[in-house]
C-alpha cells in the first residue's frame, strides 16, 4: 500500500464503499499513523462486517466509524467508536422524487 501526501499532525478521514473484514481499512489506517496522523476517521456507506472487522476497527486505530444502515448491523457488533447513519430519509426522498417525475440529482447539489 503506497500513501500520497504528507499526513504528519494531520487528521485522516478514509473513506471506501465498503467494509468487509475490515483488511483493507485498517491496514490503511496503520499506515496512515505510521506516518505520522494525528486522527483516523473510516467513513463507509456499506459495512458487511465478516470477522475480524469487529476485532480490527475497535482496536484504537480508529478515533470513529462511521457507517450507514444499508446492511443492518447487529447489536453485538457495535463498538464505542461506532456510528451508523440512517438512509431512510435519502431513499424516501428518492422514491417520491422518482414517482413524482423530478430530479434526484438535485438532491445532492
Ligand atoms: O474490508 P475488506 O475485506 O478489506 O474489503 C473491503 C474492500 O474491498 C473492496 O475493494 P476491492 O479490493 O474489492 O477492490 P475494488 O473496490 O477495486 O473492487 C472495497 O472497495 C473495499 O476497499
Amino acid at each position: 500500500m503506497n500513501l500520497i501526501g504528507d499526513v504528519k499532525g494531520k487528521v485522516a478521514v478514509m473513506v471506501d464503499d465498503m467494509i468487509d473484514t475490515a483488511g483493507t481499512i485498517a491496514k490503511g489506517a496503520a499506515l496512515l499513523h505510521q506516518e505520522g496522523a494525528r486522527e483516523v476517521y473510516a467513513c463507509s456507506t456499506h459495512a458487511v462486517f465478516s470477522p475480524p472487522a469487529i476485532e480490527r476497527l475497535s482496536s484504537g486505530l480508529f478515533q470513529e466509524v462511521i457507517i450507514t444502515n444499508t446492511i443492518p448491523v447487529s447489536e453485538q457488533n457495535y463498538f464505542p467508536q461506532l456510528t451508523v447513519l440512517s438512509v431512510a430519509n435519502l431513499l424516501g426522498e428518492t422514491i417520491w422524487r422518482v414517482h413524482d417525475d423530478c430530479s434526484v440529482s438535485s438532491t445532492f447539489q
